[in-house]
């Protein structure tokens, strides 16, 4: 497991990719009280091949007082395809909604970049203290925003799901993510553990929940096939990139 934030993959990315790298790694060195994670050793730097091209994974993982796993992933397949992959894991005690951003980089162009704050609410709701610091930030307008794939249900209202046009709506996506990290860093360092079982038990469903619908994603299962195969896959996705609490 990468443990320092010098990742050799992130200076040959798409400079978008490259800044919120950057900016995640940032706001939680400045925000969070970041510990190493313990994760399986052979998933911090992970190469393969897709079809005659390599492919690159590097995963920073850490933990904290109220998330049980950051994860930070950059990935990169040949020169054509680079991956900016973040999820925060709240442990279950806290009532705090999912933080996941997800950029997608084609032959320079970027064509998905994503960024929610998932409720873990019964009612899907933000908490209110989000939802107040999340109404004062400034409407964005965006060209071409996009439409959630079904078992996307898991996303709120806010969340930002666009095909940045230009190099200007690229900074706007950039700084957005910066507004619902720095929001959410906020609410979870002045947040306190939930103690009943009850409230601690739907939390842990709503994220068991999240995970299940995030694994649906034949996109993002479809790439990491090619290069390393259908159990490979498997098991990275349920216990890298979306490993459900229990
Ligand atoms: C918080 C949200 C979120 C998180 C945390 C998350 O992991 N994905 C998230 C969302 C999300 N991703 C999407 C798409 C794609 N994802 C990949 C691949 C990877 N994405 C990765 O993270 C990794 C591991 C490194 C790989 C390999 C590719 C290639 C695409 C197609 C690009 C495109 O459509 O232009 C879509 C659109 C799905 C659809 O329209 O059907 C959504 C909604």
């Amino acid at each position: 497991m990468a443990t320092s934030f010098q990742p050799s993959i992130q200076s040959r990315q798409h400079p978008l990719i490259q800044r919120l790298a950057s900016l995640i790694q940032a706001t939680w060195s400045e925000m969070l009280q970041l510990s190493p994670y313990p994760a399986p050793s052979d998933l911090g730097y992970i190469e393969g091949r897709l079809e005659d091209e390599a492919l690159f994974i590097e995963n920073f993982c850490y933990q904290t007082p109220q998330f049980r796993k950051l994860h930070l992933e950059l990935a990169k397949v040949g020169n054509h395809l680079d991956i900016l992959h973040c999820v925060m894991f709240p442990y279950p005690q806290y009532a705090l909604p999912m933080f996941g951003t997800d950029i997608v980089c084609g032959r320079g162009t970027i064509s998905a970049a994503i960024v929610d704050l998932s409720p873990m609410d019964p009612d899907r709701r933000l908490p209110v203290g989000y939802r107040h610091q999340l109404s004062t930030l400034a409407k964005l307008t965006f060209q071409d925003v996009r439409a959630l794939p079904n078992w996307g249900d898991i996303f709120s209202d806010y969340c930002l799901f666009v095909k940045p046009a230009h190099p200007d709506e690229e900074t706007a996506f950039l700084q957005r993510v910066g507004d619902y990290l720095h929001i959410h860093c906020q609410q979870a360092t002045a947040s306190l553990p939930e103690t009943s079982a009850a409230a601690i038990q739907e939390i842990e469903a709503q994220q068991r929940y999240y995970c299940a619908q995030q694994q649906k994603n034949d996109k993002t299962r479809r790439v990491l096939e090619k290069a390393f195969g259908p159990e490979w896959t498997e098991r990275y996705m349920s216990t890298m990139l979306f490993d459900c609490v229990g």
